[in-house]
């Protein structure tokens, strides 16, 4: 039996608050189409108050209580919170699962990615320390430098639906370990996990303030975050143009931001492949979290050679992918998020007919699912690159294909187009897998596989898709400032004035 959504409120200052304006939104499962719980609605009101928590918790007893802490304090309680996110790994994926529509076994997934990534940063927090006063080599002798990291301060960290825990320890466990305090402001669409870590915060004691989370429309309670002058920085995973939006308010008070935006990710297929073991990675590439994944590989470039037996291969195989309530075993395609994104893919796949392109399969709500925002996974074909659905990003089960002669003529089209996060290359040959990598436009470049993600190594992408890089030591780096500390160490006198004369 699938948990039941709790209810909750507002975690503000290490309480729960209820909403100023008492607004709530519905927790709509996307499997029934059904509300099966809510969230509060925060307002302008309560983010002042969860800001303002943030910086007393950043500046209390001088820092000493958290951000000029040992690394290793801080590191006790991520590991507290990674061990707590296992204890109850069961009932958080199925509430992820319920909430977003990604099948058990993703959620299950996540949740130990979730841990996984406080606890690579509670090792990270605990290695910082260590790290403190790197002296800097200087080209005189009279000066001794050296540089300190310090935490940026009072971080926004605003995240999207489609890995709606996940997103969140990607920016919470660096900017925590950094020595940062933070508000977290969910996607409303799938806020409840979020909410569960804010339960975990306080039962393992996380001094309060030092993590706020902020559920609530975007406009209404993640908007004040890039424009209010006490934040220190932003960190936005999500569209385009909302991530256009936090950067213009940012800039108003000089802020910084790290953006991961959109993607159209390409993957190039050459002739030499294995073809089944090829096939299944294209699929994984993009029907995996039903595409919605930022990095989704959903531009398909298949050497012409081999396309025939390809994409028949390919398009057989996608019609057998199981689709059903996330919670059915097995299960390898749920229900996209919303009605919103229901409507918004579907609209993708009839302007793609309009314009010319072939739907190879899919395209459809399956007919033996009567409820919920299920779309078949979908391959199209006969596109050229000027079509929409060759250069937007559906974010939904939309695979695109093209094919290629060349490996020039492939990265051509593959680095043509305004995003840059992700790509992959599939190919027997490792020399040309290390020409196409180092040529791919992209900030993730995979080779024979599409997707797979450690959070040892760097995620962010170029272009429109955003800049700055989450993971790894990268993502603490977001976190950080490094400051110069310079001494003046010779007993000389410095001479540049000559001294007044003595009259
Ligand atoms: N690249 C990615 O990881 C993602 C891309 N998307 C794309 O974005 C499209 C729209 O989906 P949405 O859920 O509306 O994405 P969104 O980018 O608007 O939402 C992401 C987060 O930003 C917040 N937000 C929205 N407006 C804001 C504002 N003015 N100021 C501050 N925060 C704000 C939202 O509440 C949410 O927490 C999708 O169809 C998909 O194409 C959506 C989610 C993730
Ligand atoms: N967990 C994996 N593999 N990927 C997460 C990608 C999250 C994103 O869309 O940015
Ligand atoms: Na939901």
């Amino acid at each position: 039996m699938a948990s039941k959504v709790p209810i909750r409120q507002l975690f503000i200052d290490g309480e729960w608050r209820a909403p100023l304006k008492g607004k709530r939104l519905p927790v709509i499962n996307p499997t029934t189409e059904e509300t099966i719980g809510e969230i509060p609605a925060a307002t302008a009101e309560d983010v002042e108050i969860a800001i303002k928590a943030a910086r007393v918790a950043f500046t209390r007893n001088r820092g000493k209580d958290w951000a000029r802490t040992p690394g290793a304090f801080r590191a006790k309680y991520l590991r507290a919170i990674a061990a707590k996110v296992i204890e109850r790994k069961s009932e958080l994926a199925e509430l992820e699962a319920l909430d977003s529509g990604k099948p058990l076994d993703e959620t299950a997934w996540d949740m130990d990615d979730v841990a996984g990534c406080f606890e690579f940063y509670a090792d990270l927090a605990e290695a910082l320390d260590s790290e403190q006063r790197a002296p800097v080599s200087l080209p005189m002798e009279a000066f001794k430098s050296h540089v300190l990291k310090e935490p940026i301060g009072v971080v926004g960290l605003i995240t999207p639906w489609n890995y709606p825990l996940l997103m969140a320890a990607w920016k919470v466990a660096p900017a925590l370990a950094a020595g940062c305090t933070a508000i977290l402001k969910p996607s409303e669409l799938t806020s409840v996990t979020c909410l569960e870590l804010a339960s975990i915060c306080k039962e393992i004691g996380l001094p309060p303030g030092v993590l706020n989370i902020v559920t609530g429309l975007g406009p209404e309670a993640g908007a004040p975050l890039p424009a209010h002058p006490d934040v220190d920085k932003v960190a936005f995973t999500g569209s385009t143009a909302t991530g256009r939006a936090i950067m213009t308010a940012a800039a108003q008070v000089i802020k910084p931001v790290s953006l991961e935006l959109g993607g159209k990710s390409p993957i190039l297929v050459f002739e030499d492949v294995d073809i089944e073991k090829a096939a299944e990675w294209a699929m994984f590439g993009c029907f995996w979290t039903n595409g919605q994944i930022c990095s989704a590989t959903s531009r398909l470039l298949v050497q012409e050679s081999i396309a025939d037996e390809f994409i028949k291969k390919l398009v057989n195989w996608t019609k057998s992918i199981k689709i059903s309530d996330p919670f059915e075993k097995g299960c390898r395609l749920g229900p996209v998020v919303s009605e919103g994104q229901y409507k918004k893919i579907l609209n993708f796949i009839s302007v793609a007919k309009e314009e010319g392109a072939t739907v190879l399969c899919g395209g459809r709500h399956p007919e033996h699912l009567k409820k919920g925002y299920f779309i078949e996974p979908t391959i199209i074909g006969n596109v050229n690159p000027s079509m929409q659905i060759w250069r937007e990003e559906v974010f939904g089960p939309v695979l695109t294909v093209m094919t290629f002669r060349t490996e020039e003529e492939a990265i051509d089209i593959a680095n043509d187009s305004h995003y840059a996060l992700g790509g992959a290359v599939l190919s027997n040959n490792a020399d040309l897998c290390n020409r196409v990598s180092e040529h791919l436009q992209a900030g993730i470049v995979w080779v024979n596989c599409s997707q797979p993600c450690f959070c040892q190594a760097p995620w962010g992408g170029n272009k429109r898709s955003g800049f700055g890089r989450e993971l790894g030591k990268w993502g603490l780096e977001n976190y950080l400032i490094v400051k110069q500390v310079t001494e003046y160490v010779s007993n000389d006198p410095w001479g540049w004035y000559p001294p007044p004369s003595k009259l």
